[in-house]
């Protein structure tokens, strides 16, 4: 019988002691701990969504509660509610009138948001029986635009253009299509360049990952000039002259640092600088774009930019040359649709984040969503890629010589594995049972 209604949900707090290894480690975070909120709607069906949004440890359990808060606006509602229109039910869940002061549309309450309308679309993509890209690839036009809410994105982007542009890319794409079966979607990796670790550990990974085809690689910096100098020019010498090499600085500097920190590293041949400064400051990260981009180094920016308006100041500005869309820092899969498409009309190529639990094997859908569908170019274009944590899904997500293969089983490919969820749900799994005996965490 398919669904016909949502009928409950669910929400596990999700934590991996990451931090143990520094793993995910950077110049603002030292020590992450990858954690989720593992969010399962259930339907009166077999089916059931399944989603997710990113912390870093402490904290998750705001999130989770959130989460349940939004969930009492979704249980009980009828599928026809919410696919019927998904733009207006989304508006329904991030402007209800007076939630919305929490926000509006950022921090705790957003990342809810994403995580409840992440099991949306994963229930909507495992209805139709298809792996979430292609449910995005073959929507039509005007249903898919219908799943967008264009509130304060008009002056950038109308609902008549979304269309018009999705109709333009149906050109060719099958050929893409194939063309993604064929060869995937490239990534870069972060794995090998986390700021707590050492040289060798350094050496030992990059090399690992040349062997394996990967050919773009990101390098943590921001904490300390003379050791960024050192580390990227070990990456640099290691990966070669032709390779491409990325950093990350984590939002550690002042504007006019920035430029001046990254002028130092300028001979290692970098094409981007991440997160610089502030992520809510547009006119900063657009100073420093006009600094650094006659030197060859764009700016990227987006695992924190907190909703499509933000992310529309920053293009229309010029102040992000690369464009990383969060599959849970966005309110989910509109959201991210949105801003994919606003992108690719002032002509910034999108790559999205992948740095967390669960991001890489969500993200890989939206960035062949895009190839496909929108910006049919794959040019300045590279999914981020970590080597963690995909042993706990049911699905993980497969690379092959450096790039995404694109997956197969129907749905966002969010699932996690049912004995993962019980040793690491904080604090009563057996994993975390075992680290607070060992005195390694405490619960507070
Ligand atoms: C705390 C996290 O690991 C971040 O360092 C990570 O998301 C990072 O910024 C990235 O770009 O992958
Ligand atoms: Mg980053």
């Amino acid at each position: 019988m398919a669904p016909t209604k949502i009928t409950g949900c669910s929400v596990r707090d999700i934590r991996f002691p990451t931090s143990l290894e520094k793993d995910g480690s950077d110049a603002m975070n030292l020590a992450p701990d990858y954690s989720c909120p593992y969010v399962v709607l259930k339907t009166d069906s077999a089916l059931e969504g399944h989603g997710i949004t990113f912390t870093v440890g402490k904290g998750n359990e705001i999130v989770c509660h959130a989460v349940t808060v939004l969930s009492k606006m979704v249980v009980g509602q009828s599928l026809d509610t919410i696919y019927g229109n998904f733009g207006m039910f989304w508006r329904s869940l991030t402007s209800e009138d007076q939630m919305r002061w929490l926000g509006p549309e950022k921090g705790v309450m957003h990342l809810a948001v994403a995580a409840l309308t992440n099991a949306l679309w994963d229930l909507w993509a495992k209805i139709e029986g298809k792996p979430l890209w292609k449910l995005l690839v073959d929507m039509e036009p005007e249903k898919l635009v219908s799943t967008i809410d264009f509130r304060y994105m008009m002056d950038a982007l109308t609902p008549q253009e979304a269309i018009d542009m999705l109709k333009k890319a149906r050109n060719g794409r099958e050929k893409r299509e194939k063309e993604m079966q064929e060869n995937g979607f490239p990534c870069y990796t972060t794995s090998c360049g986390w700021l707590g670790y050492e040289d060798d550990k350094i050496k030992k990974l990059c090399k690992e990952a040349l062997a394996e085809g990967i050919t773009r690689f990101k390098a943590k910096v921001g904490a300390d000039l003379a050791d960024d100098k050192r580390r990227c020019r070990l990456l640099r010498d290691l990966i070669g002259p032709k390779n491409i090499l990325l950093v990350d600085a984590n939002q550690r500097w002042e504007v006019q640092e920035s430029i001046d920190w990254m002028k130092e590293l300028v001979d290692c041949n970098i094409t981007w600088i991440e997160e610089p400064t502030s992520p809510d400051d547009i006119l900063g990260h657009q100073e420093i774009a006009k600094a650094l981009v006659p030197l060859g180094i764009g700016v990227a920016t987006g695992e924190q930019c907190q909703n499509r308006i933000m992310f529309k100041q920053f293009i229309k500005a010029g102040a992000m040359q690369f464009c990383q869309i969060d599959a849970c820092r966005l309110g989910g899969v509109s959201e991210c649709v949105a801003v994919i498409l606003m992108a690719c009309k002032y002509g910034v190529p999108i790559c999205p984040h992948g740095g967390g639990v669960g991001l890489c094997e969500l993200i890989q859908h939206l960035s062949i969503f895009d190839y496909i569908a929108v910006s049919a170019s794959l040019e300045n274009r590279m999914t981020e890629y970590l080597d963690h944590l995909h042993q706990h899904f049911k699905n993980p997500c497969v690379m092959n010589r450096g790039n995404y293969v694109p997956p197969k089983a129907p749905g966002y490919s969010i699932d996690m594995k049912e004995e993962s969820l019980a040793e690491y749900e904080w604090p009563k799994g057996k994993v975390w049972q075992k680290l607070i005996a060992q005195g390694a965490y405490t619960v507070e």
